[in-house]
């Protein structure tokens, strides 16, 4: 048996209040949260007023490996997530070998469970290589323990694929998720088309790539009556066929990213790879409709689209550089000091779209609440002292972010996963 006491801890309660609790662990449990625990454990935390919260839920995480461990591994990535303040995190399929049969998923999976700090649920693609019009075998990789099912990287180019692998993944009762983007409008963009593509002289993807086909999917999905969860939503025309679609009873969830609520594309002032993402940074409006899509509840939850690159690979120009940005070791920080600190958004609301909304949806084990009788994944966060953001301090192998420089509150003390303490400053 072992006995951990956090003492000094805030914890968010009712009506977003905080109160200052000490927190009980034995083994993998909560046993209890009190004022003033006196009990004899075999160690004791200060954790001297700073914020304690459920450990964090991120359904969308790229970790690489098998076949580019050179961008990032289960073991690095873990740890970040752990650095991040995250317990639990699903991992995309875009790997080599794409987890697209049970021989691969099982290999993956073993990969993971043998070297990840954090709970780490793995992803199935949709279809073969991610690419094909040939349905993975849904029932066979579901059994074997697969989260959900994405092709995430590349949108599902045909309607008879999409709704053949919704039912299937229906029947399954599995989520289906989409990066939704329709090829024939991509023009090989490298940012948003619009002002600023113009302006750098850069091609630019026709935002309507991805609403476009979200609208096709929501139809098809209402029909198989699936759940589908549409991944880094960026549009205000997506969030707006998302809110109408749960209007008419669609089973549909959604995910934003930090940086599309944080950042949109008047930010990029120079042809610099680190602003290069897909979806790419779109307009100050669409920014406004996705912030406004997530506190009205047509967003459901944050999730990090944590997409680690080598340095070579996000050097200069948008053109040739690879899509995506690091995310896991910042997201919790920004948005608490980007929106929660400012009024703009509650601490509880924050905790809703980070770890009871991801772990409703995907039907994932955690606990939702620092209270007796929880699993004890949480974490602990210095919400009082402001911390600048900067290269070297990543657990991740990546550090192709562009908040690299920026201030934040929020910084992880501490990171428990079933009572073992997997990340402390
Ligand atoms: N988001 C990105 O820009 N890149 C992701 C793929 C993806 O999430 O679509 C990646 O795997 O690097
Ligand atoms: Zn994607
Ligand atoms: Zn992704």
């Amino acid at each position: 048996m072992t006995s951990i006491l956090i003492k000094n801890a805030q914890s968010v309660g009712a009506d977003d209040t905080l109160i200052c609790q000490d927190i009980l662990i034995i083994d993998d449990m909560i046993t209890a949260v009190a004022t003033n625990i006196k009990e004899t454990v075999d160690r004791v935390i200060d954790a001297n007023g700073a914020l304690v919260t459920p450990g964090l839920v991120d359904v969308h995480v790229h970790f690489r490996e098998p076949g580019f461990a050179y961008k990032e591994t289960v073991a690095t990535g873990s740890k970040a997530a752990a650095r991040g303040g995250f317990t639990t995190v699903l991992a995309m399929p875009n790997l080599d070998p794409v987890p697209d049969n049970l021989e691969n998923f099982q290999m993956i999976k073993a990969n993971n469970d043998a070297n990840s700090l954090v709970h780490l649920k793995q992803y199935a693609a949709i279809s073969t290589a991610l690419t094909t019009e040939e349905v993975s075998d849904i029932d066979a990789l579901a059994k074997a323990g697969a989260v959900a099912f994405t092709n995430d990287g590349k949108g599902v180019q045909t309607a008879a694929t999409m709704l053949m692998a919704m039912k299937a993944a229906a029947k399954v009762k599995r989520p289906l998720v989409a990066h939704v983007e329709d090829n024939s409008l991509i023009n090989g963009g490298v940012m948003n088309l619009g002002e600023k593509s113009k302006e750098l002289q850069l091609p630019g993807m026709d935002p309507l790539g991805e609403s476009s086909q979200l609208a096709r999917d929501l139809v098809l999905a209402k029909a198989s009556g699936v759940h589908y969860h549409v991944a880094h939503l960026s549009t205000k025309s997506s969030v707006e066929l998302v809110r109408l679609a749960k209007l008419q009873g669609v089973n549909v969830t959604a995910e934003v990213s930090p940086h599309h609520l944080l950042l949109d594309e008047t930010y990029i002032t120079a042809d610099n790879a680190y602003f290069k993402m897909n979806p790419p940074l779109r307009t100050p409006a669409d920014r406004t409709a996705v912030i406004a899509g997530l506190l009205d509840g047509t967003i459901d939850m944050v999730a990090t689209d944590h997409a680690p690159h080598s340095t070579a690979e996000k050097e200069g120009s948008f053109i040739g550089a690879a899509f995506g940005i690091t995310g896991i070791e910042t997201s919790f920080q920004l948005l608490y000091t980007h929106l929660v600190k400012p009024g703009i958004a509650t601490l509880t609301q924050l905790l809703d779209w980070m770890v009871v909304k991801p772990q409703q949806a995907f039907g994932l084990h955690g606990a939702q609440a620092v209270v007796a009788g929880q699993p004890a994944d949480l974490a602990l966060f210095d919400i009082r002292h402001a911390h600048k953001i900067t290269a070297d301090e990543f657990a991740s192998k990546g550090v192709n972010t562009p908040f690299i420089g920026a201030t934040i509150y929020g910084q992880t003390i501490l990171t428990m996963v079933d009572g073992q303490i997997v990340y402390e400053a």
